[in-house]
């Protein structure tokens, strides 16, 4: 499957998200992190902002949300018109049930995993998700050091989904630049968030090129 890039709008310019959303509309995937305070210690937006986001959006929408009680709230995120929602397993009560809400919506399901989450916990159940996020650096904040200790877990699903031939996208978010970008993808990561990297480079649309052209050069490695 093709690498799909995701750029994070966690660092946008927040008073001018439709402008800057449009300039890296050479990416595949928009995506959007949904903290609520409590599941991390930060507040960004929520499904009115999501709503509109999609709304002007000219790439789909990716929603990582950062926030309890995903069992109500991931199904009403699809219904506001992301296309992939991502919650965390920490934070859910029953995981399958919301991945198949999420498909019963039109969305694709997935997973995110906290740095120190093993990944056994997901591998029984791997065939109700679209996607598993493993995240790269504690989620909260952009701009944070990568974290090279997760990539077994990026390994290990990579080859779990091989084994039984499930199409199982993998994403990394956190740190992820031109410096580790072959890492993640050497590991087995197919879809790659990048906030500082790219809102933070002079040109956002050139670096998701550049970003692009360094994963599929590891891939074919
Ligand atoms: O989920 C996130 C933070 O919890 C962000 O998507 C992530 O941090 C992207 O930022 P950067 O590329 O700057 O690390
Ligand atoms: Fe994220």
């Amino acid at each position: 499957m093709a690498i799909q890039m995701a750029p994070s709008i966690l660092s946008a310019d927040f008073a001018n998200l439709e402008r800057d959303i449009t300039t890296v509309s050479n990416a595949d995937w928009l995506h959007v992190d949904v903290m609520d305070a409590h599941f991390v210690p930060n507040l960004t937006l929520g499904l009115p902002v999501l709503e509109r986001l999609a709304e002007v959006s000219p790439l789909p929408v990716d929603a990582h949300l950062m926030i309890e009680d995903p069992d109500h709230w991931a199904p009403r995120y699809a219904e506001a018109g992301a296309t992939s929602v991502t919650f965390h397993l920490e934070a859910a009560a029953d995981p399958v049930a919301i991945a198949r809400d999420l498909r019963a919506l039109g969305a694709r399901s997935s997973v995110a995993l906290k740095p120190g989450t093993p990944v056994d916990q997901v591998l029984d159940i791997l065939t109700e998700f679209d996607m598993v996020l493993i995240m790269t650096v504690e989620p909260g904040f952009g701009g944070q050091a990568f974290m090279p200790e997760t990539m077994p877990k990026v390994t290990a699903l990579r080859e779990a989904a091989t084994a039984s031939g499930q199409a199982l996208r993998i994403e990394v978010d956190g740190g992820v630049a031109r410096d580790t970008v072959a890492t993640v993808v050497e590991a087995g990561a197919d879809v790659l968030v990048a906030g500082s990297a790219v809102f933070g480079a002079e040109d956002p649309a050139a670096e998701v090129e550049a970003l692009r052209a360094l994963a599929e050069e590891a891939s074919h490695r």
